[in-house]
């Protein structure tokens, strides 16, 4: 017990009080917060001038630009920040407006880049004769392309939108017509109104439920939040051109290619976590799931494009990629790929977000789901998707299999085998089947769906279908909200992020509602912090049999990806969950497992993908500015010199990178020593911090704001009973119980520290909530 108590205490300690001394001006010893290394002289202040807020630096992205003057301050008195006038704009309002391009220019450049987008239709439609130009369903890309594709087709057709703008964007600035200062900043009035949406229509009087898709959330910018909507930024993306082409090195040339690096920075390595267990690591991709999904483009046809040619053995030539290819060429010399012949790792850019304020600017690029936390992986994000995932009675579908509930079967092409026996299942998002891990989590939140919905209907037997059903889902969006901020993430950027941010889970309602902040997730956050979880996966998946006490199965990860028909084991589920529990997860740090890095989506071949590779070349395709400014942006110095790094790791960057400017960011990110309570470096935890504050502040329907803000809001009675709910309680409700009767309080902790020792499910440690309160809705 002593070890879980010394991790919760860290995770709701109260760090020291730093008092201010001084007013502005002067000296003082540096206040090194263990990895937040200030670089200013100016001591801290509590209050700020010119009406500033005090916040972290990450959310003053103004801070640093050359000549901008935030003085430090106290945040709530006790953590350093900034203060900020600015908000999360990247430039300080200008005293004069700025010169826009000239209506004839506009509408000229319209017609052109109209013109442009039908020829590369065009041409793009034409390749689809020619060889090699689509991914093939046996390649490893093939993989990749079911994992990055949305439902539908509406991302396909906005992202023409999207691209439309780009291309106007592009016209522009070869006509000087736009200055580099607009591109930076993203601002600039389009003339025509079809390269922009509509913005959604909502009801006057808000729905009690947050909208499928994310949209009417705030009331002032209905679309923020919304799914096809584009990915925010902290700082403004650096493309070579100002618009979308991959940045180069800070000495002009290209930067080093994306696999290289993978090979000589990310190494496979086994390094357990000594408190954290692989239902940690499953949870981060259930909550990226929900909350970031970005698209890639397809053909006219809706299949996959191929960049390679020869079944990878080449880049395909110039004339016949797609616009959208960025492949990444494989060194004949690869220690790996070469044994198989291998020279090219397919890569297709994201789709790019039209906007809905008619402004354009530099790309942004396309979240296939609702950016908020509201289990739209479960619920789909539209209301044909719903219709489709929900049965009688107020439930989701389930596949009956043999008295025990699983996700609803597909027909839809998402595994690499389907058929009768080997099932694939469906879910909100079409991602359900990608690692059984991640299947099981499908699997409970279903079954809680269902077990909630048919409580509910027995103290609430007036109510009809629809609110039986919207009610249930009011309450799992509330208990999974809980789980994330109360238990996940406290565990993963440590108690001082989350005082630093003012994210805790306190009693009773929370006051932060902002309308004014932008709940999108940055690309910053989805293009590399978050992909931290890449490092965290072991090459190994445990199942342990607790009746039995031994282990009954290790699966290497290859086998357990769009494979999910083990879950029709009867025993399957209850040993899986325990293994998970039990399993270490992997540290946070340049080691990868070589599953990922290697063998990612291999099916049948003996070779896979290389997600290390491809997370670099997408954090230049979405216009990450180097892993340094970053480190800037949230107050630690920027590295000058390889030899910062400790000397094996200055060996291999320097092996490949020219200098540590060009470090890009999730590399850096993973090179980063942890901060004190945390498993993850400053600039990670600052980048994820500012996000999931934003994902609380800038939601009206979080399930802590009261009803001043909230029309979804519990009562205080309601809101106490969703607050006891822990991963415990939903793995202890929803397993099969068939073997699994016991369960370790704390589920992200490994089962072996002292303290976190599996109890009967009953047992009052694992609190339950009392549904009575919801008597009467
Ligand atoms: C076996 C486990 C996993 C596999 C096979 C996997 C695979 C992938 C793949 C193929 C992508 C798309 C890459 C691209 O084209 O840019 C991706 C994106 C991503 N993954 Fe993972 N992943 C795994 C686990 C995780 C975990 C544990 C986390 C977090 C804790 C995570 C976070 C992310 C994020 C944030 C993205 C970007 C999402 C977006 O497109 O917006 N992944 N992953
Ligand atoms: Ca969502």
């Amino acid at each position: 017990m002593r070890l879980v108590y010394h991790i919760l205490v860290y995770v709701i300690t109260i760090s020291p009080i730093i008092k201010c001394h001084r007013p502005f001006g002067g000296h003082f010893e540096s206040l090194d917060d263990n990895n937040l290394n200030h670089l200013q002289t100016e001591p801290p202040c509590d209050v700020c001038p010119r009406n500033g807020v005090c916040v972290p630096k990450v959310q003053c992205p103004a801070h640093v630009n050359p000549g901008s003057s935030n003085p430090r301050c106290h945040i709530d008195g006790q953590h350093v920040g900034v203060c900020c006038c600015t908000g999360s704009n990247h430039f300080e309002p200008k005293e004069t407006q700025r010169v826009a391009a000239s209506i004839e220019d506009l509408n000229s450049a319209h017609q052109q880049s109209k013109k442009k987008l039908d020829e590369l239709v065009k041409r793009a439609d034409s390749l689809l004769n020619e060889k090699d130009t689509v991914v093939k369903e046996s390649d490893p890309s093939y993989g990749h392309h079911m994992f990055t594709r949305a439902v539908g087709s509406k991302a396909q057709e906005l992202g023409r939108i999207g691209f439309l703008s780009l291309l106007l964007v592009q016209e522009l600035k070869s006509r000087e017509a736009i200055s580099a200062e607009d591109l930076g900043s993203g601002i600039h009035r389009n003339a025509e109104g079809s390269f922009c949406l509509p913005p959604p229509l909502c009801p006057r009087k808000p729905s009690k439920y947050r909208n499928l898709d994310g949209t009417c959330n705030n009331s002032k910018n209905p679309s923020w939040g919304a799914i096809f909507t584009g990915f925010e930024r902290l700082l403004p993306p650096e493309y070579r051109d100002g618009t979308w082409a991959f940045r180069l090195s800070v000495t002009n040339g290209i930067l080093p290619n994306s696999r290289a690096v993978s090979n000589a920075v990310i190494l496979d390595g086994h390094y357990p976590s000594r408190s954290h267990n692989a239902m940690f690591t499953q949870f981060g991709q259930f909550i990226t799931h929900d909350i970031s999904s970005g698209v890639v483009f397809t053909t006219g046809n809706d299949s996959a494009i191929s960049c390679c040619s020869k079944d990878g053995q080449d880049v395909l030539p110039l004339e016949l990629q797609h616009w959208a290819c960025a492949a990444i060429s494989i060194s004949p010399k690869d220690p790996f790929y070469s044994q198989f012949n291998r020279r090219c790792i397919n890569f297709v850019r994201g789709v790019l977000a039209p906007s809905h304020d008619c402004l354009i600017g530099y790309a942004k690029q396309m979240n296939g789901v609702s950016h908020f936390l509201d289990l739209s992986h479960i619920y789909g994000n539209s209301e044909e998707k719903l219709a489709s995932l929900r049965a009688p009675g107020g439930l989701l579908k389930t596949f009956d299999d043999f008295g025990r509930e699983l996700p609803p079967l597909t027909k839809e092409n998402q595994c690499l085998t389907s058929n009768n026996v080997s099932p694939c299942f469906d879910s909100g998002d079409n991602h359900a089947n990608q690692i059984l891990s991640l299947t099981a989590l499908h699997t409970l939140f279903t079954r809680e769906h269902n077990r909630i919905a048919r409580a509910l209907y027995k103290l609430n037997p007036h109510l009809d279908e629809e609110a039986l059903f919207f009610e249930t889902r009011r309450i799992v969006q509330a208990e999974f909200q809980n789980i994330v901020y109360k238990e996940w993430l406290p565990l993963l950027i440590g108690p001082k992020m989350m005082k630093m941010f003012k994210i805790f889970t306190l009693d009773g309602y929370s006051q932060v509602y902002d309308p004014s902040t932008n709940p999108s997730i940055t690309a910053e956050f989805s293009g590399a912090a978050m992909r931290f979880g890449h490092s965290i996966v072991d090459g190994k998946m445990l199942v342990f049999s607790p009746q039995t006490g031994s282990v009954d199965e290790i699966l290497s990860l290859p086998e357990t990806m769009f494979l999910p028909s083990r879950l029709r084991l009867k025993y399957f589920l209850d040993r899986l969950l325990t293994g998970m529990c039990m399993q270490p997860m992997q540290n946070v740090d340049p080691f990868m497992t070589s599953a990922l890095s290697r063998y990612l989506f291999r099916g049948g071949n003996p070779f896979g993908h290389d997600l290390a590779a491809i997370n670099i070349q997408r954090g230049r395709d979405y216009g990450l500015r180097p892993f340094n400014d970053y480190r800037v942006l949230i107050g630690s110095k920027p590295f000058t010199s390889f030899q910062q790094f400790p000397a094996k790791t200055a060996q291999r960057l320097s092996s490949v990178y020219t200098h540590p400017h060009d470090i890009d960011l999730w590399v850096g990110g993973l090179l980063e020593k942890p901060i004190d309570g945390g498993i993850l470096g400053a600039t990670f935890s600052q980048i994820i911090g500012d996000q999931f504050t934003k994902l609380k502040k800038g939601d009206r329907y979080f399930y802590e704001h009261g009803p001043d803000v909230n029309p979804g809001a519990f009562t205080p009675s309601q809101l106490s009973e969703i607050k006891k709910v822990t991963l415990a309680r939903i793995i202890c409700d929803n397993s099969d119980h068939i073997e699994l009767l016991t369960q370790s309080p704390y589920a992200f902790l490994r089962r072996d520290l002292s303290g976190n020792q599996p109890v009967p499910c009953d047992s009052t440690v694992i609190p339950q909530m009392d549904l009575n309160k919801f008597r009467d809705l």
